[in-house]
């Protein structure tokens, strides 16, 4: 089921619910093991990457019950000390869940994380952090590393989070994972401040732990004995938020999404919707979002609060049918190009200069036959598709799926016309 057929031109309507955060969701799992307790985290997307988590975590010694929305994590009997290489090389935080084992286990080996592969993504910063709290690493023929703390437990450390394309995320909660349970305080600088990050010491906090923000992305980690459990609720996905939005606008069409008590839209995110014309109209509801005459805009991604490089391709989707000339620059990874010879073959005219994407706005998209490779290289061909007046193909689901359970039935309950196709070639309606 990893090919749909979309019937594209038809405007979306109607009011859709977000899935739990997979970014947040996939650090949440990995924190779990830090608790020695029972753990519950409920809204847990319906993903792959969440059900590869819970084999990773069963692995290790927790067996994992998965429910209806909630991942819950057993108290800890028995210990593991191995995340699979199978397994690892499928999900993108398997350094994070490697320095939550070393942190309690004293020795872990794991393999160099997957995730979505549209640049180099090194983890230099995860290792780095390995080494600082006192590990011992060994890279292992086949991209496997070996990390032992000889001291038993890891010891603070001081360390920047940067990058030369600015705060890691993953790193920063590597970082954070290694110092909560380590014998001494440790200053972290330079963190990021992600909404992942930012929910992730909430939850360590509530657990026990003792980390305090700072101001200039600073934090200070005074290392405690052990946590308690805490159960925990993931935020919204705001990236499929964004990806909901973007649907409304491409269609010509408006959605509510509905309300969840938070901002749902990153705000760099918004207000280049805003730029465009787009409106935005918060009610008892939830947020509308709704277009009508769009105008070309300038877009740099960034850490948070910026524009969010995951919206950077489905944006780039959007703009290709605004008219006039638009550019987003790519800040947050070296490249992140791989859904422009997909949005080509719809008719789009988008040109890659350096780190930016020029979009000369086209007055239609044409129908077309796409492969997608990797999650937004995903979202940006589905938008096309369902701009296009006609029937789309677009295959490589099986990324989409890594991170969104319900999106496409969610565009169906708005009007979309998405139809799977299974391996016997029947379409099927969901
Ligand atoms: C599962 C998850 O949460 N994935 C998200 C996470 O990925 P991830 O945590 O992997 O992304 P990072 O924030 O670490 O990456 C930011 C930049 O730092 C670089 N870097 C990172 C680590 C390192 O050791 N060395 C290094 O140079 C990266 O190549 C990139 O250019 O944040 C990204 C940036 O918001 C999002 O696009 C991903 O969806
Ligand atoms: C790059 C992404 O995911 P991951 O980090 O899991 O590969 C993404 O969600 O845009």
């Amino acid at each position: 089921m990893s090919t749909i057929v979309v019937s594209g031109g038809h405007p979306l309507r109607g009011r859709c619910t977000l899935q739990g955060s997979k970014n947040i969701a996939l650090h949440l799992y990995a924190a779990g093991l830090l608790m020695p307790g029972r753990l519950t985290i409920h809204n847990a997307p319906a993903i792959v990457d969440t059900g590869v988590c819970a084999e990773i975590v069963s692995e290790l010694g927790r067996p994992v019950t998965l429910g209806a929305g909630t991942f819950e994590v057993a108290a800890d009997t028995r210990t593991g000390r191995e995340i699979r290489p199978e397994l690892g090389r499928r999900i993108r935080p398997t350094a994070c869940f490697a320095a939550a084992v070393l942190a309690r286990r004293s020795r872990v080996r794991f393999p160099l994380p997957g995730g979505d592969q549209f640049c180099d993504r090194p983890v230099d910063l995860h290792l780095r952090a390995m080494e600082r709290s006192g590990a011992q690493l060994e890279l292992l023929p086949g991209g496997v590393v070996d990390a032992v703390l000889p001291g038993g437990r890891p010891r603070a450390f001081a360390m920047s989070m940067d990058t030369p394309h600015g705060p890691s995320l993953g790193a920063t909660v590597t970082a954070i994972f290694l110092a909560v349970i380590a014998s001494g305080t440790t200053v972290l600088t330079d963190i990021s401040i992600e909404p992942e990050v930012i929910h992730i010491v909430d939850c360590l906090n509530r657990a026990g732990a003792d980390i305090v923000l700072m101001s200039e992305r600073r934090c200070v980690i005074r290392g405690v004995a052990e946590l308690r459990t805490v159960d925990t609720v993931v935020a919204p996905d705001r990236l499929e938020a964004g990806t909901l939005a973007l649907a409304a606008l491409i269609t010509g069409g408006e959605v509510v999404l509905a309300r969840t008590g938070e901002a749902v839209l990153t705000p760099g995110f918004a207000d280049a919707l805003t730029r465009m014309g787009a409106e935005l109209i918060s009610g008892p509801d939830g947020l509308l979002v709704r277009g009508g005459r769009l105008s070309p805009v300038d877009v740099v991604t960034g850490p948070h609060p910026q524009f969010p490089t995951g919206l950077q391709p489905p944006t780039t989707g959007l703009l290709s049918l605004v008219h006039g000339r638009s550019r987003i620059v790519e800040r947050v990874y070296q490249r992140r190009a791989t859904h422009l010879d997909g949005l080509r073959a719809f008719g789009a005219d988008v040109e890659e200069l350096g780190t930016a994407t020029v979009i000369t706005g086209v007055s239609e998209l044409r129908p077309a036959a796409v492969a997608a490779t990797d999650i937004r290289c995903c979202t940006a061909l589905l938008l096309a598709a369902l701009a296009a007046k006609g029937e789309s193909r677009v295959s490589g689901l099986r990324h989409l799926y890594r991170g969104h359970g319900g999106l496409i039935d969610a565009l169906n309950g708005m009007g979309a016309s998405i139809m799977r196709v299974n391996s016997a070639e029947e379409l099927v309606r969901t």
